[in-house]
């Protein structure tokens, strides 16, 4: 725990959920993120600075070829896009904005904190040099094509001068998710669940432009002052037509789909990453653990995950079989981020009134010792709180019988015998690597 926060915030060598596989060295960091090797020759822009063979396979909507320039989309969307975010107008940064402190740093750029000259609004502005030209033309184009949604951090302008492209974003001074996790500990369900509500219907809507993230982690999470969340850090993105399959390994080694480290997958992806992010809000550790890079991905590929054990017993059973769902290698079989969002643990949590889940004992979910939701009472509540709640229960009741949570599941895991125990309660050791928080 001490370990993580010594590390942290702003600095390149944080720890990191997805990189607490470190090896310290600079390989590692090129690895932090981004482009890893790829199965496939892919295009590495200059951003990227040649180091690696790899990756970042951008599939244009029109379902053109996934080799085609990702600029081509900014030049086509430059009729209808607003002129404040696009690349080349001759406003200078300067001119609308003063900037101020840093608040981050990222592997491409920094983001400092910057005030607008008209409004004295306050934003983020997120510097990338210009030598990665096309990775940054797609990370703005991008957020221009998904800004509005109201979890997503919200592109406000876009400068560029000889040698940097400035994205104005909305300010996120709530911080990142992960500094939260890191400073409370495991999350109620309750909390997880409605966090996980907001995460899926952003997913939801990035599947639903041809967009997928690449890289969920609660890094790329971050909290408005009232404690929102936004997605960020688009770097990864790229652009999907319907049915297209993604080449090329790229996102943060913990939170890496297995699919990806066999080099052809798909937007499930981003459901395996928000999957590692809710065990680590349930119990407080990653999922896949490792001391390097390779283990965590063998981890990945071959571990058996089966949400048993002391640290799962106070987790419900809907929650672990949701778990299931998202952490399963079979991709077919794994939830799209509609399912996540009718699924009956995030319906119980996010749509019944959270005083009726707190206050009435005879409404709850129950962990392993009595799996189901005990419905079976005389209700004291009023008529409006009954009708609000009553129907629900009585829907979640029915659904829930027809939930299971299964034993490992050998066929959809696809792993050798081997279990890697998942008790954790050694994660919380510094330097135990299998720690994350
Ligand atoms: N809109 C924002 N409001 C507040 N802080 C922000 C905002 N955007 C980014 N930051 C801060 O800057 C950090 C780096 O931003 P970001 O992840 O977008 O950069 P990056 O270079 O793409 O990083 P990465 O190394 O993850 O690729 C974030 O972790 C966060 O702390």
């Amino acid at each position: 725990m001490e370990a993580v926060r010594r590390k942290r915030k702003g600095t390149k060598s944080s720890f990191i959920l997805g990189s607490h596989l470190s090896d310290g060295g600079d390989n590692d960091r090129q690895c932090k993120k981004k482009c890893m090797e790829g199965s496939r020759p892919a295009k590495l822009g200059p951003r990227d600075g040649g180091a690696a063979p790899g990756v970042v396979m951008t599939a244009p909507p029109s379902g053109r070829s996934a080799s085609a320039s990702p600029c081509r989309g900014i030049k086509r969307k430059l009729g209808c896009i607003e002129s404040v975010t696009r690349i080349g107008r001759k406003k200078k940064l300067e001119q609308e904005y003063i900037l101020d402190r840093e608040i981050g740093q990222g592997r491409f750029g920094s983001v400092r904190l910057c005030r607008s000259r008209v409004s004295g609004e306050q934003f983020a502005c997120k510097t990338l040099p210009k030598n990665g030209e096309e990775t940054v033309h797609r990370e703005v184009e991008i957020m221009q094509h998904i800004s509005g949604h109201p979890n997503v951090v919200t592109l406000k302008a876009v400068f560029d001068d000889s040698e940097c492209v400035h994205l104005v974003m909305e300010l996120c001074s709530g911080g990142r998710l992960l500094d939260q996790m890191v400073k409370e500990g495991r999350y109620s369900e309750q909390r997880a669940a409605n966090l996980l509500r907001d995460l899926a219907f952003v997913i939801k809507y990035c599947h639903d432009m041809g967009v997928v993230h690449r890289d969920i982690k609660p890094e790329n999470i971050l909290l408005t002052v009232s404690g929102k969340m936004k997605l960020a850090d688009f770097g990864l993105a790229v652009r999907v037509a319907n049915g297209q399959r993604l080449y090329g390994i790229a996102g943060s080694p913990a939170y890496v789909a297995p699919e990806v480290l066999s080099g052809h997958y798909s937007e499930k992806v981003d459901i395996w990453g928000a999957g590692v992010l809710l065990h680590a809000l349930l119990v407080g550790s990653l999922p896949f653990p490792g001391t390097s890079r390779e283990a965590i991905f063998e981890s990945i590929k071959t571990m058996e995950l089966n949400f048993h054990g002391e640290i799962w017993d106070s987790v419900s059973l809907l929650a672990r079989d949701l778990l299931s769902r998202m952490l399963t290698r079979d991709v077919s079989s794994r939830l799209v981020a509609d399912e996540i969002l009718r699924h009956p643990w995030i319906l119980f949590y996010t749509e019944c009134p959270p005083r009726l889940i707190t206050s009435n004992p005879r409404i709850r979910i129950r962990s392993a010792a009595a799996p189901r939701i005990d419905c079976g009472y005389s209700d004291p509540r009023s008529d409006d709180e009954q009708d609000e709640c009553g129907g629900f229960v009585d829907a979640l009741a029915a659904a829930i019988s027809r939930v299971r949570i299964s034993e490992p599941k050998r066929s959809r895991l696809c792993v050798p015998a081997g279990q890697i125990p998942q008790e954790c309660s050694s994660n919380m050791k510094a330097n135990n690597l299998c720690t994350a928080f």
